[in-house]
């Protein structure tokens, strides 16, 4: 069976000005799943909208292949465009003076539909996306999770196997982010794909099961979301929290780190913020751990594993993460 996507060696050059070509793509190959949400995560410039939009046949590879659901997106343009949606965040492709209902009809007829199936689509997903009662407001009136909202609506509208969806939930609330997020799931639950671009740990967290990071065009690693601290190197830790106010200074958590460096089982000790980390040889070296910090009144000590973000930050630098 074919993958949803399959990239290979994909590579995509700007002429900006005379000799001066940006690389935006760097030989990228990438596979992803059927069924799957996968997370595209790097930084400003990484190249992610590039990748979505070669995918989206909306711009075209200087070298290299990509297929959708084994389909070229250069030789076969109109079946991939059957198959894919695109949905943008904020206010790229809707009209502000139309109402919701009306926007979507307008695309609808883009996508050639007829207009009875329109029709009863647009109502349907308004219906899906909860905006059925706001169907007949004119956009302008939206706030932006009812504006993302309809974005998925209209990139759902041909009934598209695949979705690209480019920072779909920045700017929202909590709530209207994991009202989105909750749809999204729902979604793939019926048999869709999902690409998601994202600087949103939380929400790659949240929803990708595999995540891959890209940089200056390049892939720098894929893998299933949870195992990514594997990448850092299979490293056992364990986070603690100290009440550094402890009368009695052998007791506060700088002085506890320093006994720790000491022991056979610990490789390094480092502050992250209000917490601390140790990390240790195996699992039976955390156990051991765990043992001795709790013989010595720590607040918390728990077995961790580094998170997504820790590892993003590791592997590609604090440019344009956003937490
Ligand atoms: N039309 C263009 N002309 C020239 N350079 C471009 C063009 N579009 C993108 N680039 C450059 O290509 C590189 C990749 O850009 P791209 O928009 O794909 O990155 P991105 O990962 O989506 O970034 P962001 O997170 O900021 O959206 C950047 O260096 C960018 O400046």
């Amino acid at each position: 069976m074919e993958a949803a996507v399959a990239a290979s060696a994909l590579r995509r050059t700007y002429e900006r000005r005379r000799k001066d070509t940006v690389v935006a793509l760097d030989d990228l190959t990438l596979t992803i799943d059927r069924n799957e949400i996968h997370g595209l995560l790097g930084p400003n410039g990484a190249g992610k909208t590039t990748l979505v939009k070669i995918l989206s046949t909306v711009l075209l590879p200087t070298s290299g292949t990509a297929r959708v659901l084994g389909h070229d997106v250069v030789a076969e343009t109109g079946a991939v465009r059957s198959l894919v949606g695109l949905v943008l965040g904020g206010d790229r492709g809707l009209y502000d003076r139309l109402t919701a209902r009306r926007n979507l009809l307008f695309w609808g007829a883009l996508y050639k539909l007829d207009a009875r199936t329109v029709r009863l689509r647009a109502d349907a997903l308004l219906e899906r996306v909860g905006l059925a009662d706001r169907a007949d407001d004119p956009v302008e009136r939206f706030s932006r999770g009812m504006r993302q909202r309809l974005h998925l609506a209209r990139g759902l509208l041909h009934e598209p196997r695949v979705l690209f969806l480019d920072e779909p939930t920045s700017g929202l609330d909590p709530v209207a982010a994991t009202a989105f997020r909750r749809l999204v799931l729902d979604l793939r639950d019926e048999g869709r794909t999902f690409l998601l671009a994202t600087h949103d740990m939380d929400e790659a967290t949240a929803l990708c099961d595999r995540v891959s990071l890209i940089d200056r065009g390049r892939l720098l690693l894929t893998d299933d979301t949870a195992n990514m601290g594997r990448i850092l190197g299979d490293r056992e830790c364990v986070d603690f929290t100290h009440d550094d106010t402890a009368p009695e200074p052998t007791a506060r958590a700088g002085s506890l780190a320093e006994a720790l460096a000491l022991l056979p089982e610990v490789t390094d000790v480092e502050r992250l913020g209000d917490r601390w980390r140790v990390h240790t040889t195996d699992r039976a070296g955390s156990r051991r751990v765990l043992a001795w910090l709790i013989e010595r009144d720590v607040l918390t000590a728990r077995h961790a594993r580094p998170t997504l973000e820790e590892v993003y930050l590791r592997t590609v630098g604090d440019r344009g993460l956003r937490v």
